[in-house]
């Protein structure tokens, strides 16, 4: 395990250049020198090894992630090899935890299977559509109760140029839209009104962005759109005017049960920088979460990078501290695991103790024994001391 330079740490980060761009990410690295870290890029095409020591790896691998070329998989699996082999490095975020956010079909179900069914925040009924039988689709939808209109979403979620293009339909003639494999997942009327959620670590925030109208299962044609010309800051598709009879209410989200949602998913993805997508149905005011995203955009988060390196320099600290308390339970087993051989070489020390052979053994299981759940008090100890 390479020894991090703590008085100079070093960020790792990779993330495409539209990104970086977008983030306007040089501003981060003045952020990163005022707080005494170094920020290096990674060179994916160079082994990891060389470019270190890491304190952080800071990543949006996504679209490697979400490639099944030979080419990206091995690239993924030497930077999970290189991971694997540094356990003192923060890795923001863990890339299991990403992949399961690539596959929404994968995502959805923790929603569905979470705790936040408790409190009534859902997300909208889903069926992953895997055949082009159509009469077997119609089936599948009936039997899950995927309602008309539904949203068929490409299975993969992030990372691809096809990620974000959906189809709305609203009728059984219109299935032969859907291209499997996909998600079809019914439609929820919220008075195109999104609540994009913003998490970074123990914080988050909330923004307002447009979102699609009211709509009702019809005979009319499916609606194809992308995602990213509906709920983007400065979107104004057509599809996101309400109708006049639409226009009075206005969603409202639920403080308390949005407190619950970020705390519930971020134990449940173990991850730190995600977005979570929030409608609130008109007729019941349930919150529904219909997407979540793996490092979003987070336009509209105020202060985003100085909250990014205080997530940092916190996930530092709770690093250092396991790995000291991992180290002091390594040295008192070690202690003791000396101890125990020393005595166990005394027994046999030839010294003649009158004992049989069975005595003998018997006697060393004992003190063993013994030492070995001295060994797990003090562990505990430590463990509950850090
Ligand atoms: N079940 C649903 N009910 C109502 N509207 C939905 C539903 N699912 C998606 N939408 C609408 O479609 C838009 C895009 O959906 P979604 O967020 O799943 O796509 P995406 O490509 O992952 O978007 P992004 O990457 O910007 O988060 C949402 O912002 C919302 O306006
Ligand atoms: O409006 P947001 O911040 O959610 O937009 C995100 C979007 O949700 C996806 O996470 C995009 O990732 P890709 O699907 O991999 O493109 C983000 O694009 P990025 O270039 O910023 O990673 C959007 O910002």
């Amino acid at each position: 395990m390479s020894k991090i330079n703590e008085n100079n740490p070093v960020i790792g980060y990779w993330m495409s250049e539209r990104k970086r761009q977008k983030l306007n990410w040089s501003e981060f690295g003045k952020v990163c020198r005022y707080s005494g870290f170094e920020l290096v890029k990674i060179d994916l095409e160079r082994p990891l090894e060389g470019q270190g020591p890491f304190s952080v790896i800071l990543h949006k691998l996504t679209e490697f992630i979400a490639r099944n070329d030979q080419q990206a998989i091995s690239l993924i699996k030497s930077v999970e090899n290189y991971i694997n082999s540094h356990p003192e490095i923060v890795v923001i975020d863990p890339i299991e935890s990403v992949k399961i956010l690539l596959d929404r079909y994968r995502s959805y179900g923790i929603i569905a299977r979470s705790r936040l069914n408790d409190i009534d925040v859902f997300t909208p009924i889903y069926v992953e559509l895997t055949s082009n039988n159509i009469a077997e689709n119609i089936k599948k939808l009936q039997t899950y109760g995927v309602s008309f209109p539904f949203i068929c979403k490409p299975y993969v979620a992030q990372g691809t140029n096809d990620c974000h293009k959906m189809a709305l339909i609203f009728n059984e003639k219109s299935i032969v839209d859907c291209k499997p494999p996909c998600v079809a997942q019914s439609f929820v009327n919220h008075n195109a009104l999104l609540f994009k959620v913003f998490v970074v670590g123990d914080e988050y925030q909330v923004v307002e962005r447009p979102s699609l109208k009211n709509f009702y299962p019809s005979d009319r044609s499916t609606i194809f759109f992308d995602s990213h010309n509906v709920s983007k800051s400065d979107s104004s598709s057509q599809l996101s005017i309400l109708d006049p009879e639409d226009q009075a209410y206005v969603p409202r989200i639920d403080d308390k049960k949005l407190k619950t949602i970020v705390s519930v998913l971020r134990e449940e993805l173990n991850l730190t920088l995600f977005g979570i997508d929030i409608v609130v149905e008109n007729e019941t005011g349930r919150h529904a979460i219909i997407d979540i995203n793996v490092y979003p955009g987070y336009d509209g988060f105020p202060n985003f990078f100085n909250s990014l390196m205080n997530c940092i320099k916190k996930k530092l600290m709770e690093k250092h501290k396991n790995l000291t308390a991992e180290n002091r339970i390594n040295k008192t087993f070690l202690n003791c695991s000396v101890k125990v051989e020393t005595k166990l070489e005394q027994d046999d020390s030839g010294f003649d103790t009158c004992d049989s052979s069975d005595e003998r053994k018997h006697r060393q299981l004992i003190s063993s024994t013994s030492i070995n759940s001295k060994m797990n008090t003090v562990s505990k100890k430590i463990v509950n001391r850090t």
